[in-house]
């Protein structure tokens, strides 16, 4: 047997469309690697975290067997392989990363006629994602045939391949260019970071929530906005009322002015002009938005 690592590994995708956002996702988490030779790993330099460079594919299949202790991979990924493998403990779903989202979607030849689920029984279904297919029409009661392709599954109607489709939609396009339109979602997907099911030694386990915290952080932090503003004292209690923030606001007294007060509350992005503009109306001045980098919960 090797000797325990000291070194936590995540693994991200290498190239496609996760690749680049999630190894910006572990900048913003205070992460600065150097890159191997053959460019499949990046060597962590100012955390003892490295970075391992595979296919999207891959990466249950590594957390599981304990290769890397973290993985940022699709919904639609870590649950196909779920199913596809009953019994097998799975990684576990730590958070939900807010990129790469996209659904699973039956997609029907524009002219076919469509009422319900029920219009798929006895029709050929080409995917990519068979048990995830299998379970949903298992769940819908439909009985049809699932035909397994690797990719290119949108021209498997006009192929005579199979009837209809089952496949990743983001803004409709690749359906639009194929006389095909989506009927029903299957799952609504997006990059997750997935944790190996295997017990951590201490060290790793503690990196690891290390990690979890900071990649949060820079999440949450891409959420939120820091508002100041002033107000008489006796507006503070509207000014509460009006704040779109899960916290209770700081409040400072001004220097000199007991009656004034100075206000600072962490809002969600969703502040806009015209909640600045309640807020002046009940007696707010000096307002001030500010974007947030880091927040440590
Ligand atoms: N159109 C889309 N819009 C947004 N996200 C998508 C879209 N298509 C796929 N995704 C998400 O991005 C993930 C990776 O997609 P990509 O096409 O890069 O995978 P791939 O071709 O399987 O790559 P790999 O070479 O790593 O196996 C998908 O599993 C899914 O979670
Ligand atoms: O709804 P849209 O925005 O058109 O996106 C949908 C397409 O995106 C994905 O493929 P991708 O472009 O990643 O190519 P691939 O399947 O060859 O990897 C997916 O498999 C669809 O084909
Ligand atoms: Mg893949």
């Amino acid at each position: 047997m090797s000797a325990p690592r000291d070194r936590l590994r995540i693994a991200v995708q290498k190239s496609g469309r996760l690749a680049e956002t999630s190894l910006d996702l572990l900048r913003r988490a205070g992460l600065s690697f150097r890159a191997s030779r053959d460019r499949l790993f990046l060597f962590g330099d100012n955390l003892p975290i490295d970075v391992l460079l595979v296919r999207d594919d891959d990466i249950p299949g590594l957390l599981r067997e304990g290769s890397c202790e973290l993985g940022m991979v699709g919904r639609n990924v870590l649950d196909e392989q779920s199913l596809a493998t009953p019994g097998v403990v799975f990684p576990k779903v730590v958070s939900t990363l807010g990129f790469g989202r996209c659904h699973l979607a039956i997609a029907v030849p524009q002219e076919m006629p469509w009422g319900s689920p029920a219009d798929l029984e006895g029709l050929r279904i080409a995917t990519s994602y068979p048990a995830l297919l299998a379970a949903w029409l298992a769940r819908e009661g439909v009985a049809a045939e699932v035909v397994t392709l690797n990719g290119s599954v949108e021209i498997a109607p006009r192929l005579g391949k199979a009837d209809v489709i089952c496949d990743l939609v983001s803004t409709g396009a690749t359906l639009q260019a194929n006389q095909l339109r989506e009927v029903a979602t299957v799952l609504d997907s997006e990059a997750v970071l997935a944790r190996t099911p295997r017990a951590l030694s201490p060290l790793l386990a503690e990196l690891a929530e290390r990690l979890q915290a900071r990649i949060d952080g820079a999440l949450s932090g891409a959420q939120v906005r820091l508002l100041m503003l002033q107000a008489p004292r006796s507006a503070l209690a509207d000014i509460t009322r009006l704040l779109p923030s899960r916290q209770a606001p700081s409040v400072m007294s001004l220097d000199g002015q007991p009656d004034q007060i100075s206000v600072q509350a962490l809002c969600h992005r969703s502040l806009d002009w015209s909640h600045l503009e309640a807020l002046r109306q009940v007696g707010a001045r000096g307002l001030m938005v500010m974007a947030v980098d880091q927040v440590l919960a």
